[in-house]
């Protein structure tokens, strides 16, 4: 038999281990008598109750509570059970005070009776998780609105890596691809050659840092036809599921619309300024403008960016001999052979007279040549044809390339060009890339080629 001072050091002892326990508790805990009068109260609860109180005081957890919970004094006396949950997980506000903007804090109470004389508070801080499923539950609804009430919207969630993660009837209906478009990239969307794998990331990493990502331009539906579309593509806040699992379901929503009516007018205003009036190509602001953006991603996710700079040879005696409006039709047809050679993705644009560049995205210089070659060799072969006259003609080209983008697209064109004069100076009709050896070399400038900005 136990002598009783033995068991009152080992009540003791219970008792600091207790209290220990409730001190470094990660949620607040209130122990109280069945009045309220607070026997123990541990940093955190404390922390969550301050601002309810009137006097700077702790001493009453059923008065700090009654402005933000009337019923719970009466919950108390209400209840018969000899122990249990007088309340579980009943949210409190605490209002922002008199700042109406700022959100307010909500708390989480849990409240136990623990026998005819105690009751135990586990309180915790869920404003965020609370705001989190509320946002979910909006967003539910908003695309459950735009899945059934509008018909010209493809609904697509795409995982994280950008593959469609489930098939819906709105991707049908706007696109007609089925239910093999499941785990297809959402480049799909996109003509072919339209979008690099790195593009594709790029977008997911845009809307991931800014909240969305908008492109408008061409895309195609299953059966290969074209339609004008713009490309939403947000996050989608993460699910997790319980036991702390990977996150489920799609990680992005990706809202495809078809503005092909819609298009019209801003599509001619687009042209005009971004248009080359003789070619159709892009212009040189439209060039400068595409080649800054690509070369801005293409830092972040490091990976090559090449130019290719082409210039017609001895365009002045082709002038001079079949006149002006010839040359601008021989012209027309180099813009032609162009853009059949490089792919959508690529920004080909007319930057001068009878100067042409090239900005080929994630292609490094080897790759960029042999296209480069490729295209001079096609122009060298096939004559342009003028009123029934087949004027020849030949052209030079000039390949760069970055690797990270560093240095710009003033840097980038300017080793093109510099590379452009090393093929003209080696007897034009050819293709030169960039070396080291180059760096100090001139430019190739062409006359009458007042408005280029090039970098000497
Ligand atoms: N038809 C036509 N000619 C243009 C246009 N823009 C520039 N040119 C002409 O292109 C010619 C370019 O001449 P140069 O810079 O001497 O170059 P090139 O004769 O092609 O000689 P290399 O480039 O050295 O092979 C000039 O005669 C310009 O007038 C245009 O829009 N249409």
């Amino acid at each position: 038999m136990r002598h009783p001072p033995e068991d009152f050091a080992e009540l003791r002892a219970e008792h600091e281990a207790l209290i220990q326990f409730l001190y470094l508790a990660p949620v607040g805990l209130v122990q109280a008598d069945a009045d309220g009068a607070i026997g123990m109260i541990n940093p955190i609860a404390a922390q969550l109750l301050m601002p309810l109180s009137r006097d700077g005081g702790l001493d009453n957890l059923l008065t700090l509570l009654q402005d933000v919970a009337p019923e719970l004094r009466h919950l108390c006396a209400r209840y018969e059970r000899p122990a249990g949950k007088i309340c579980d997980g009943l949210h409190l506000h605490l209002h922002a005070g008199g700042n109406a903007r700022k959100q307010p804090q909500i708390l989480s109470l849990t409240l136990l009776k623990l026998d005819a004389g105690r009751l135990m508070a586990v309180l915790e801080d869920v404003t965020l998780q609370v705001r989190r499923e509320r946002q979910l539950r909006q967003n539910e609804a908003w695309l459950n609105a735009i899945l059934t009430g509008i018909a010209d919207y493809a609904l697509v969630g795409l995982d994280a890596q950008g593959a469609i993660a489930a098939w819906n009837p709105s991707i049908a209906r706007v696109t007609g691809h089925g239910e093999d478009a499941v785990g297809r990239p959402y480049s799909i969307f996109y003509p072919p050659d339209g979008m690099t794998p790195e593009h594709l990331l790029d977008r997911l990493r845009e809307a991931g840092r800014d909240g969305w990502s908008l492109d408008e331009g061409r895309r195609v539906r299953a059966d290969g036809s074209a339609f004008w579309g713009s490309a939403l593509i947000a996050p989608l806040p993460e699910r997790e599921p319980p036991g702390g699992a990977a996150p489920e379901g799609p990680a992005y929503c990706l809202i495809l619309r078809d503005i092909s009516e819609q298009r019209g007018a801003s599509e001619q205003r687009r042209q005009e300024a971004f248009a080359d009036h003789l070619t159709g190509l892009a212009n040189r602001r439209a060039f400068f403008e595409a080649a800054g953006r690509e070369l801005e991603r293409s830092g972040a996710l490091a990976r090559p960016t090449a130019v290719i700079a082409f210039d017609a040879d001895h365009f002045k005696a082709i002038n001079d001999s079949h006149g002006h409006p010839a040359g601008d039709a021989v012209l027309r047809h180099l813009a032609g052979m162009l853009l059949n050679t490089f792919r959508e993705v690529d920004v080909v644009a007319r930057v001068g007279g009878e100067e042409f560049a090239v900005l080929l995205p994630s292609t490094g210089l080897a790759q960029a040549a042999l296209v480069a070659e490729r295209l001079r060799g096609a122009v060298a072969a096939q004559a342009a044809e003028v009123d029934g006259v087949r004027i020849a003609c030949t052209v030079s080209a000039g390949v760069a390339c970055l690797d990270d983008g560093d240095g710009g697209i003033d840097l980038l064109l300017k080793r093109a060009d510099q590379a452009l004069y090393a093929a003209k100076r080696g007897g034009r009709n050819r293709v030169e890339c960039w070396r080291p050896a180059l760096a100090g070399a001139p430019v190739h400038q062409s006359e009458g080629n007042e408005g280029a900005e090039h970098v000497a």
